[in-house]
C-alpha cells in the first residue's frame, strides 16, 4: 500500500472531516458544530493521508499559547482531529502523521504540543505525558449544603439569554485564563465553542441556560447549564448539567454553585470537567456525596526541552541535571542542566553528571505542576542518580494551583 501524506487543501475539507467523523463512529455532528470546526481548522497545519483519492488519515494542529507556572504563555500546537480509517489501521499511518507533525511543530518554533486523547494509551509512545487532570462531579444536591462565605448574599443572580450574554461571559472567562497553568490563549472563533447547543446533543435536557452573577452592576461570574427534568412515580429527580461555572471572586463562585444546587425539582448537579483542586470541594458540606472522579485531561509533549523548561518558573530554587531519553525526537536526547527559581530559569546542554534520569514523557507529565516527580519515581519512571535531587526537583516543579484545561479541542 502506498499512501500520500500532504497538507490539507480547502476543497478537501468536507471529505477529510467526514472521514474523521466516520473514525469516531459515523454519527454526523450538528451543522452548527461542523461549521465551527470548519472555521477553526488551520489548513496549513492540517494533514490528510490519501490512498488514491480516498482519505484514510487526518490530523491537525491549532495555534495555542498555553499558560505555564509563573504566568507566561508558551506557543503550543493543539493536536487535534487525529484519525485513521478502520480499513487502514495498524499499518503505521498514525506514526507517520505524528512524525511529520512533530517535525513541523519544531520548525514552526513551538516548544510544546498538547492534546486530549480519545484513549490515553495512544500517545505515550510519541513522548506525550498526562500533564493535567480533571475531576467529574455528581453532587447529591438534596444532601450537600454549600457553606457560602461572607458576601455571597450580596451577589445578584439573573437568568439571561446565553447568546445575548455571550460577550460579557467571555470577558469574565478571559480574565480567568492564566490563573491556572494549562489554560489556553486562543484566536478568534473559540468563543463560539461554549455556546454549541444542538438539540441532538442534549439527550432530553433543556436548551443551554445561563445565569450571570452581578455585584454593583458589574458581571463577576456566570454559570451555563442544562436542566434535565426526570421523575419517578411523581417524585421529581431532575439533573442539572453544569457546563461552565466561572467567577472572579469566592462569593460570586459560591453564589453560583449554591444556586445550581438549590434549583427546585432537581436532586443532582453534574459537572464533567472541573480542576482537581476546585474550591467547590471546600464549599460543600459532604465531599463523599459529590461523586468525585478524576481522569487524564491534557497530554503534554515537550518538543524543545530546553526552551520549554526555561519558559516556566519554579516554586523553589533548583539546580539539577536531567538525563533525558527521547527516542521519537532525538534532538532532545541527552543531558540538560536546569537552574531556576520563582523569578526565571535557564536550561542548557551540559556534559556534567546527571542527577535525574527520565524520559521526555515524564517531563511532559510534570511540566505544568500536576503530577509530582516523586510519584513518577515511585512508579520507576524517574531515577534519582544524586541523593536529594528528586525532592529538590519535585518541589520546584510544583504549582500553587492545579493545572487545568477548561475545554476540549
Ligand atoms: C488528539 C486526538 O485527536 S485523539 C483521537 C484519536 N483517534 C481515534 O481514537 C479514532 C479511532 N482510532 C483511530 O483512528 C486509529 O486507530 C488511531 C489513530 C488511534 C491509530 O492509528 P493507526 O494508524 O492504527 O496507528 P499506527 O499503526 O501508527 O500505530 C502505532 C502504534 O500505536 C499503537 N496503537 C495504535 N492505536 C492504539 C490504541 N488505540 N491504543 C493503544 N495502542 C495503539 C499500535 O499498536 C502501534 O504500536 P506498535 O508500534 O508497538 O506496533
Amino acid at each position: 500500500m502506498t499512501t500520500d501524506l500532504r497538507t490539507l487543501r480547502r476543497d478537501e475539507w468536507d471529505r477529510w472531516y467526514a472521514r474523521l467523523e466516520l473514525a469516531f463512529g459515523g454519527v454526523a455532528e450538528s451543522p452548527q458544530e461542523r461549521r465551527l470546526w470548519d472555521d477553526l481548522t488551520e489548513l496549513d497545519r492540517s494533514y490528510g493521508v490519501w490512498d488514491g483519492d480516498e482519505c484514510v488519515g487526518t490530523a491537525g494542529a491549532f495555534s495555542f499559547r498555553v499558560s505555564v507556572p509563573g504566568g507566561a504563555f508558551v506557543a503550543a500546537a493543539g493536536v487535534t482531529m487525529v484519525s485513521v480509517a478502520a480499513t487502514h489501521r495498524r499499518r503505521g499511518i498514525l506514526t507517520s502523521m505524528m512524525r511529520r507533525q512533530l517535525d513541523d511543530v519544531r520548525a514552526w518554533g513551538e516548544p510544546l504540543a498538547v492534546l486530549t486523547a480519545s484513549e490515553p494509551a495512544i500517545y505515550g509512545r510519541f513522548g506525550y505525558g498526562v500533564g493535567t487532570r480533571q475531576a467529574a462531579l455528581t453532587i447529591d444536591s438534596t444532601r450537600v449544603r454549600i457553606d457560602a462565605p461572607a458576601g455571597t448574599d450580596d451577589v445578584r443572580l439573573r437568568f439571561v439569554d446565553a447568546a445575548e450574554a455571550a460577550e460579557r461571559c467571555e470577558a469574565v472567562y478571559l480574565r480567568t485564563v492564566g490563573t491556572r497553568p494549562g489554560m489556553l490563549a486562543r484566536g478568534a472563533g473559540w468563543e463560539r465553542l461554549p455556546l454549541l447547543d444542538a438539540e441532538q446533543d442534549r439527550g432530553g435536557a433543556s436548551p443551554l441556560l445561563c445565569v450571570v452573577a452581578e455585584r454593583d452592576g458589574e458581571t463577576v461570574g456566570f454559570a451555563r447549564f442544562h436542566n434535565k427534568p426526570e421523575s419517578e412515580f411523581a417524585v421529581a429527580r431532575g439533573r442539572i448539567q453544569a457546563r461552565d461555572v466561572t467567577a472572579l471572586d469566592p462569593a460570586a463562585y459560591a453564589a453560583l454553585w449554591r444556586f445550581l444546587c438549590d434549583i427546585d425539582l432537581t436532586e443532582t448537579v453534574e459537572a464533567r470537567n472541573r480542576p482537581v483542586d476546585d474550591p467547590i470541594l471546600s464549599l460543600v458540606s459532604d465531599i463523599r456525596r459529590c461523586g468525585v472522579r478524576v481522569r487524564d485531561s491534557m497530554h503534554v509533549r515537550l518538543v524543545e526541552v530546553g526552551v520549554a523548561l526555561e519558559a516556566r518558573t519554579y516554586l523553589a530554587p533548583v539546580d539539577v541535571v536531567f538525563e533525558v531519553e527521547d527516542a521519537f525526537c532525538p534532538w532532545n536526547q541527552g543531558r540538560w542542566r536546569l537552574t531556576g527559581d520563582t523569578k526565571g530559569a535557564s536550561c542548557e546542554r551540559t556534559d556534567d553528571r546527571a542527577d535525574l534520569a527520565l524520559s521526555v514523557r515524564e517531563l511532559g507529565a510534570a511540566y505544568l505542576g500536576d503530577v509530582s516527580l516523586v510519584e513518577l519515581a515511585g512508579a520507576g519512571r524517574v531515577r534519582e542518580l544524586r541523593q536529594g535531587a528528586l525532592a529538590e526537583a519535585a518541589v520546584a516543579f510544583g504549582s500553587t494551583v492545579a493545572p487545568w484545561l477548561p475545554h476540549g479541542f
